[in-house]
């Protein structure tokens, strides 16, 4: 056991990165990164643009071999990843999408019940391209949490998608991780989505993460919250977009409120 910095006490991680270094040609990336992540908690991940967000993410889905780098990653279960397209394969029906790979007698009921639980249920048959974007994400969705990963990967999953159909996303997303309690590390570019879904939310910054926030804001979370106004503008102060203007540093110190 140990205790977090905001002061909750923590079991052993579901995610340990140490020392995690990538470049591509002589740019340095990720600069001796450290990043721990409990079992069940909801980090978020912001950055500016080119900061190495998605850079990470491949390195934690293992999609990175071909990049120089050194370091530790220890993701002791199963890893699960979607992307800001669904990348359905068009040539197989949706249910079949979501259970390709998963063996057993169970897996086809395993694949009704989590196309359900996005609320797909009657789609099963369909093909994805009969289906709208959101859709194609509910099933992206259903299609990583059949596996039941100890760590979900999002890389800007909802990017696409138009504001309203966002936010019922936020809702369904956040209550598929409180029942199938993954880890999980959501990158994004939307300060308020990372307020309204994380536990936790880090911004990287010269190649390691540079801000630590925890959001204690009350749930159902809301943007009018002062306490919800204030994490934004401390963030963007982070990110040097506006509010607080980003102090001087030393490169592995963190803010902590
Ligand atoms: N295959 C590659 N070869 C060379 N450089 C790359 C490659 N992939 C990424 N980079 C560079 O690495 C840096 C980090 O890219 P990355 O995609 O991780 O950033 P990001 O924070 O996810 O950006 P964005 O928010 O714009 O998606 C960028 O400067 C990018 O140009």
């Amino acid at each position: 056991m140990a205790t977090h910095p905001g002061g909750l006490t923590t079991v052993a991680p579901a995610v340990r990165i140490a020392e995690l270094t990538r470049s591509y040609d002589d740019r340095t990336i990720l600069d001796s990164l450290d990043l721990e992540i409990r079992a069940g908690e909801f980090v978020a991940l912001l950055g500016q643009s080119g900061s190495g967000k998605s850079t990470l993410l491949r390195a934690l889905a293992g999609l990175d071999g071909e990049v120089a780098g050194t370091g530790l990653i220890d993701v002791p279960g199963a890893v699960s990843v979607v992307f800001q397209d669904s990348r359905l394969l068009p040539w197989l029906r949706v249910h079949d999408n979501v259970i390709l790979g998963l063996t057993g007698p169970g897996a086809a009921e395993q694949g009704r019940e989590s196309l359900a639980e996005v609320g797909l249920a009657g789609r099963e048959r369909a093909w994805p391209n009969q289906l709208s974007g959101g859709e194609q994400q509910r099933v992206a969705l259903a299609r990583s949490l059949v596996r039941e990963p100890e760590l979900l990967l999002a890389d800007e999953p909802f990017g696409a998608l138009d504001a309203l159909t966002r936010i019922r996303m936020h809702a369904l997303l956040r209550s598929l991780c409180d029942r199938h309690r993954p880890a999980v590390l959501l990158v994004t570019h939307d300060v308020d989505e990372a307020i309204v879904l994380a536990d936790r939310v880090l911004v990287l910054d010269g190649g390691r993460i540079a801000a630590e926030q925890l959001i204690d804001v009350d749930t159902p979370r809301n943007s009018a919250d002062p306490r919800f106004a204030e994490i934004r503008a401390h963030l963007l102060g982070a990110l040097g977009v506006t509010g607080e203007p980003r102090e001087p540093r030393e490169p592995r110190e963190r803010s902590r409120d």
